[in-house]
């Protein structure tokens, strides 16, 4: 518990296990911010549906990340959101205790850096709560702040409806039969609230190491400051916070189950020395049992697939988080 960064961060200079190896450094230089990733506007869709496909499928295949405004979750409830998770993270260390663990293996938990404190060679800025989000385990979730529940179910749900929004139109713009992603493939969802406090030298550190998310699609809440970077065509490029967007990303599963013609892109966090920054993710997944394989539609014999099929908990094995 003592080991969350947000119980020790204003005590000075930066742990020497803090400091990423020269290679991944951030450094000193600053990354353009610029709109550089996509910014879709959902709103479209109802008036010409086409051009939106158009949209998110481009800059799946190209970027593997967007933004998007006009998706249908109101302000009121992103706002709910980030304040609930604000407040979680600044309660007093004995209301939290009892959700601290350093057990990999566990689906609900406080941590803090990356998956396994106790053998990663060296630690990020980062505090972290991570849960599933069923209706069967609302009871398992923090009880404060009191309206920690009630918010987070409704942007679970609001989430995923949109998730699947995106996904639907990406059937469409692949060729895949309506409904695909629905059920078994989107099954299960996790939430993912991270934290960064402020850091004595953002230079040396990470919030995240640079990595790809394993499951199909993820929605993140990014709020008011900076820290995400995307990793294209062998520069970092800074995905700018936008009042009321949501943070689009695909992952691996959806990587193979197109048969390679989405993107899962490489993204990282890096800290800021001014302001702690606090964003979620609604990680969308399959079961861990369920069978991930190329769909049959997009492969042929001039296309065939690229990826054997396998069970998501084999693959999660490799890749847990
Ligand atoms: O905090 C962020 O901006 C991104 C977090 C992220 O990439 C993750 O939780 O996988
Ligand atoms: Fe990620």
């Amino acid at each position: 518990m003592e080991r969350l960064v947000s119980s020790w961060c204003n005590d000075g200079a930066l742990p020497q296990s803090y400091i990423c190896p020269p290679e991944t450094r951030p450094g000193k230089l600053t990354i353009p911010r610029g709109d550089t990733i996509p910014v879709i506007n959902l709103g479209e869709a109802s008036i010409n549906r086409n051009n939106t496909i158009i949209n998110v499928l481009g800059a799946t295949q190209e970027f593997g990340f967007f933004q998007v405004v006009n998706h249908g979750v109101s302000e009121k409830l992103l706002n709910d959101t980030m304040k609930v998770l604000v407040e979680f993270f600044e309660m007093p260390m004995e209301d939290k205790e009892s959700l601290y663990s350093e057990d990999p293996n566990k689906v609900y938990r406080l941590y803090t850096s990356n998956i396994n404190y106790g053998t990663e060679k060296y630690h990020f800025w980062r505090d972290v709560l991570k849960h599933p989000c069923h209706q069967a385990c609302i009871e398992l979730w923090p009880q404060k702040p009191t309206r920690y529940r009630d918010v987070i179910w409704s942007f679970s749900v609001e989430a995923k409806k949109l998730g699947l929004m995106i996904l639907e139109l990406l059937c469409e713009g692949l060729g895949l039969e309506s409904g695909y992603f629905e059920d078994d493939l989107s099954e299960a969802l996790l939430l993912v609230a991270n934290h960064y406090p402020p850091c004595p030298d953002p230079s040396m550190t990470l919030g995240l190491p640079k990595h790809c998310d394993p499951n199909l699609i993820t929605i993140l809440l990014q709020g008011g400051a900076y820290g995400l970077q995307v990793f294209k065509d062998g520069q970092w490029i800074g995905v700018q916070p936008l009042p009321n967007a949501l943070v689009v990303n695909v992952g691996l599963q959806l990587r193979i189950v197109s048969n390679g013609k989405l993107k899962s892109v490489e993204h990282r966090v890096v800290t800021n020395s001014k302001v702690a920054r606090t964003t979620v993710g609604l990680f969308i997944s399959s079961c861990e049992d369920s069978v991930i394989q190329p769909a049959k539609s997009l492969t042929s014999a001039a296309e065939p697939p690229l990826y054997r099929p396998f069970r998501y908990k084999e693959f999660l094995s490799y890749h847990s988080r």
